[in-house]
């Protein structure tokens, strides 16, 4: 604290401020309002020098580290070297305060993991892994102040959990950060009070704003942190990091916002393959047809959305499209409330007017796909099941919420299974390829955990997701009389 204030930190720490760390049980901080806050306030001011930052034109960065190195292996190495200074660095007593260690899926067992069931988090969880292992070899000892491997993993965990990111002239991001006081506000974003479809209502309390007074003189600029709303005495002070799905707060922060409206699950890696998937289910409806015509057909509906795609990027900004950024772009998900991606809409829509199908086509073919990937899981009321037992989870209110969409995911399922899409889908179901699959064990064989907990309701809200468009592409069908109610 004393280092704060010599630093220039205001409205932190010293016995008349408002805001003040506090500690839970298994070691993890917050920040807690001491007194009651007006919306609105100004309740921390952070030089911005006390940033730990890296930025394309950081020259010591630069020499040091290999060229083309993420932005998170920079500051990670930046963040050893001024580790290896110990009390000579002007950070020395921030990267004390720093987790001794960071929980993310990174370190989860094999059996845990074994359990997330989405492939595409799988993937992810592999790239980010490997990220790690690739770049150690290549930073030169003097780049990381000769920190060892277990080292350089946790400083890249602690980039990846605790960075910030200043917004960049073009639109991207312009300069990440780590700073003290920030990072150790918790989260607070959007939430919904059932399923993920509702209206969401945010919970963070604070925002942050960089103020720079005299912009060509750097010394002046601040981090300002600012009331979003009246805070109570006692209470936890939240900030969002930001409208992100579960799969970022999952993999680099290790843990999963409660009904995140944000929340996404891939259908596809990319167009491509939604497209091959189509033809694998919907051959074309005249079997006369030359392959030749149908592969015209194809390409016709690619060549669409790829001019459309292109559209799109053109407008956004050039520091965004990192080559990670342009694979996950490609990537064709769904989201709540019934968010489809434009371009999978568009490409079936678009073949169906080219076979000469039926308008809602598209939709039932995004219907049969979500029940695909569902059937590759494990059932999603074993999940809840397993979430509103109170041996597990003991929480009331998480067990309360948990008992409730039981209920309704089970009102939901036996509402389908009795809807005119139940045989349809089973029968195009059994027509897919049989692919032999390793066993897994299940998550009720396995010794209950915090990381075993985290993963299942990770998967869960997956399911949700794919559920819930389920339902909402059945109502908008209209085959069906009413969506099933949320009562019990
Ligand atoms: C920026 S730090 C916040 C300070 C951190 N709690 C600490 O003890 O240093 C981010 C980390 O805090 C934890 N965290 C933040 N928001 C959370 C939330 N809403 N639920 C659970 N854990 C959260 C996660 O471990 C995450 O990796």
């Amino acid at each position: 604290m004393e280092w704060l204030e010599a630093q220039g930190v205001t409205g932190f720490g010293r016995p008349t401020d408002k805001l003040s760390i506090f500690e839970a049980d298994a070691g993890q901080r917050g920040v807690i309002a001491l007194q009651a806050i007006a919306e609105g306030e100004q309740l921390v001011r952070l030089p911005l020098r006390l940033a730990l930052t890296d930025h394309p034109g950081d020259e010591e960065s630069n020499q040091l580290v290999y060229e083309g190195a993420p932005w998170s292996v920079r500051l990670a190495a930046k963040l050893l070297r001024e580790a290896s200074k110990q009390d000579a660095s002007p950070w020395f007593p921030f990267i004390q305060a720093l987790p001794a260690s960071v929980d993310t899926p990174l370190d989860f067992e094999w059996e845990v993991l074994q359990q997330v069931e989405d492939p595409f988090m799988g993937q992810a969880l592999d790239a980010a892994g490997w990220l790690t292992q690739d770049a150690y070899p290549r930073l030169d000892p003097s780049a990381i102040g000769n920190a060892s491997r277990e080292e350089f993993e946790w400083a890249h965990q602690v980039v990846l959990s605790r960075t910030f990111g200043s917004a960049g002239e073009d639109g991207g991001v312009g300069v990440r950060f780590l700073m003290p006081i920030l990072d150790m506000l918790n989260h607070g974003g959007d939430q919904t009070p059932l399923l993920l479809s509702d209206p969401p209502m945010a919970q963070d309390d604070v925002r942050w704003n960089l103020v720079s007074p005299d912009a060509n003189d750097e010394s002046t600029w601040e981090i300002v942190l600012t009331a979003n709303k009246a805070v109570e005495a006692n209470d936890e002070v939240l900030l969002s990091y930001g409208e992100r799905s579960n799969d970022e707060f999952f993999g680099a922060y290790g843990f999963v916002p409660p009904r995140n409206p944000h929340e996404e699950m891939v259908l596809f890696g990319d167009i491509i393959e939604a497209l091959e998937w189509h033809h694998h289910f919907y051959p074309p409806p005249n079997a006369k047809e030359e392959r030749v015509d149908t592969a015209a057909k194809y390409e016709a509906v690619l060549d669409t959305i790829k001019e459309q795609e292109e559209g799109d990027l053109s407008k956004v900004p050039a520091s965004i499209k990192t080559e990670a950024f342009l694979q996950d772009r490609k990537r064709i998900r769904i989201g709540a409330a019934d968010n489809l991606d434009g371009r999978l809409h568009a490409a079936y829509e678009g073949l169906a007017r080219i076979e000469g199908r039926g308008m809602d086509h598209a939709f039932w073919a995004i219907m049969l796909r979500c029940m695909e990937l569902l059937s590759e899981r494990s059932p999603i009321l074993t999940d809840l099941t397993i979430l509103a037992d109170p041996a597990r989870n003991p929480e009331p209110h998480e067990q309360a919420y948990w008992t409730t969409i039981l209920q309704y995911y089970t009102n939901a399922i036996r509402w389908f299974d009795s809807s005119p899409f139940k045989a349809e889908i089973d029968d195009l179901l059994s027509r897919r390829p049989k692919v032999e699959k390793p066993e897994v064990p299940s998550a009720e064989s396995l010794p209950w955990s915090s990381q075993l907990s985290l993963v299942v309701t990770f998967r869960t809200y997956k399911k949700m997701i794919a559920w819930d468009t389920i339902i909402a592409l059945a109502a908008e069908l209209n085959q069906v009389p009413l969506a099933p109610s949320q009562q019990s």
